[in-house]
């Protein structure tokens, strides 16, 4: 993991020409509209030329051979001119879009899909809302590459030399004259690019902060925490500080274009001054006419706009670049987890679960496990109990290959479990935790995401079977009731309940089952119990036990204890072995005996 870097950063922009190569490999598909967009803009750069032109002969032939034919006829042809360019621009404005919206389609494909396969870690180091960042806001900047950068480029460029190239046709002199004020352009326009891009870089990471904060506390759970500790003060000045700081920056952006535009447009008025002193000159020595004077006033602005917007080129292709670098990123981050090239599918039915001197850390150097080694019998229930933090979850989540082992062995039926495909693997066992997920949406929705295909009756029978049928048809609503954000407007032992029923309609051979350590009133307790047993029946299952009675019924218990198994066997053996285990059962079950025979007593008791 140490070379995934989930951290955004917008480094210096790397300009090989691999990079460069990868990017076009993106533009290549749609090659067909890109020449399109070439021929339309050539059109338009020699249609945009005429209208200039042709005031030029009306100044010089139609007005002074006062020939009102001429006249009718320039005017018409440069409206036609300016009609057609027009025209042309509608359709270069479609093509635009439809290259750069199929690019923001097929990358955020690729960027979903990609980050379907990122392993469980890269989801726990990962700051909130970056991902969503990454799939809206950079992806979509992408847009913005094909019509801000390349078309700006290509169209610029155009437009300079088919204007440069008629100025020094028409006079060469004044031509040379006009491009006196080009360097003046220069200097500023690539001072203010950089400024900006410098800004526009500092406002994106602020911005990036500010939607960081409104996802963690905006979100269900990080409200609730916000609410419960009061910090709502706390929060708001958190974020109105991020605001303040992105507001500022954005203004700041705005002003820099505003004195640039300034220096620039002054800039660009001394240009038609020094063509009327010049020109006037020449016509004052018979060199020139007053239509190609005004001819070279109206073409200058088409000199001087593409000057300073090629100029900032190098800017916008540093900012382009920088965009797809990030989105790149997060591309090179490979899967750590995916199938082996040999992976084959098969069933875990009947295999038994085995652990083979398994160690794991979640950092370098803190070992989160080790020398882990037992076997879970095809049917058997495993108990793993310890104390907070020992490494229980930890075991529990290398089984479906959420985290690799990092030494030894985990195998199924005999088969490491790295040999299996993913699908097989993750098909075939089912996740209890403690933290139920629903998604917001209906409790039919929410139990049909186990099985697509499942039948009313399969829906009923499950749900029957995790005593939740009843509660569920009570209802108003029934199996169409909406439960909320991650399920809210449900109970936490209906949650459970309903997270059961979805395993059971998943129906996979093994089951690791997180019992929940919060209470539950005694009556939902019981169907929760209930439910669990009907879902363990059968199935090889590792629970995390929190309840006496799980304990009792275990075939196994391993006591883990600072990421090692420090005892394993059944109830009876263990307690006798007057070590850890009995320790932990005197504290942490040891209660909970107590309280039963208390309700026992108290039931068997005449009132
Ligand atoms: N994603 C993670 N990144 C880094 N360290 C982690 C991560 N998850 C757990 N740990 C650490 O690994 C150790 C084992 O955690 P684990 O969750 O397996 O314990 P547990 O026995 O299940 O505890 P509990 O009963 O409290 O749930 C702990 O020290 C924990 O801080």
């Amino acid at each position: 993991m140490g070379k995934m870097k989930f951290d955004d950063s917008l480094g210096k922009p790397d300009l090989s020409r691999a990079m460069l190569g990868r990017i076009a490999g993106y533009f290549l598909p749609y090659w067909k509209q890109a020449l399109a967009v070439l021929a339309v803009l050539s059109a338009t750069s020699v249609l945009g030329l005429l209208p200039p032109l042709l005031i030029q002969r009306i100044v010089d032939h139609a007005l002074p051979e006062k020939n009102l034919r001429l006249l009718v006829y320039l005017v018409g042809a440069s409206l036609g001119a300016t009609v057609a360019s027009g025209l042309l621009g509608v359709l270069q404005n479609y093509l635009n879009a439809y290259i750069s919206q199929s690019i923001v389609y097929d990358m955020k494909n690729q960027m979903y899909r990609h980050l379907q396969s990122m392993p469980l870690q890269f989801y726990t180091s990962v700051k909130q809302g970056e991902v969503i960042t990454r799939m809206t806001s950079d992806i979509s900047g992408i847009q913005g590459v094909f019509s801000g950068t390349i078309v700006n480029f290509a169209s610029n460029l155009l437009m300079l030399v088919t204007t440069a190239g008629t100025l020094f046709w028409m006079n060469w002199k004044l031509a040379l004259v006009s491009l006196f004020v080009v360097p003046l352009f220069v200097a500023p326009t690539r001072k203010m690019g950089s400024v900006r891009w410098k800004i526009a870089k500092e406002t994106q990471e602020k911005i990036s902060d500010q939607n960081h904060i409104i996802e963690e506390t905006l979100s269900l759970s990080g409200y609730m925490l916000m609410k419960l500790f009061t910090r709502e003060g706390r929060e708001r000045s958190r974020f109105m500080t991020a605001n303040a700081e992105t507001t500022a920056l954005q203004i700041r952006e705005s002003m820099a274009g505003r004195w640039f535009m300034m220096l620039v447009s002054t800039f660009a008025s001394i240009g038609p001054m020094l063509i009327y002193l010049y020109g006037g000159y020449l016509f004052i020595q018979g060199d020139i006419s007053v239509g190609a004077i005004i001819a070279f006033v109206a073409l200058l602005g088409r000199l001087y706009a593409p000057v300073g917007q090629l100029t900032n080129l190098y800017v916008d292709i540093k900012r382009s670049v920088a965009l797809f670098q990030r989105i790149f990123d997060y591309f090179d981050m490979e899967p750590k987890i995916a199938d082996a090239p040999d992976a084959v599918s098969g069933t875990l039915a009947g295999g038994s679960i085995e652990f083979r001197n398994v160690g794991f850390s979640y950092q370098p150097d803190k070992p989160a496990l080790q020398g882990i080694s037992f076997k879970a019998e095809p049917g058997t229930m495993t108990a793993l109990v310890g104390p907070s933090g020992a490494g229980k979850t930890t075991i529990t989540n290398l089984i479906p290959r959420l985290y690799d082992a990092d030494s030894g062995q985990i195998t199924i039926g005999g088969k490491d479990i790295r040999n299996l495909t993913l699908h097989s693997l993750r098909s075939g066992i089912g996740l209890v935790t403690q933290d139920t997920y629903l998604f917001n949406g209906t409790i039919r929705e929410n139990l049909m995401y186990a099985s697509e295909d499942a039948s009313e009756e399969d829906l009923i029978r499950a749900c029957q079977a995790a005593y939740i049928h009843e509660f569920i048809m009570g209802l108003p609503e029934g199996y169409e009731t909406v439960v909320g954000n991650r399920g809210i407007k449900l109970s936490g032992g209906e949650k459970q309940r309903i997270s059961i029923a979805r395993v059971l309609l998943k129906n996979p051979p093994v089951i690791i089952l997180d019992e929940a350590t919060s209470s539950l009133d005694t009556a939902s307790e019981f169907f929760v119990q209930q439910a669990m047993n009907v879902l363990l029946q059968d199935k090889t299952s590792i629970v995390i036990a929190h309840r006496l009675s799980t304990i009792m019924s275990a075939d196994r218990i391993l006591v883990v204890k600072d990421g090692q198994i420090a005892e394993q066997g059944r109830h009876e053996e263990l307690l006798t072995q007057n070590g850890v285990y009995k320790d932990l059962y005197d504290k942490q079950f040891g209660r909970q005996a107590v309280q039963r025979t208390h309700a026992k007593e108290e039931e068997g008791s005449p009132t």
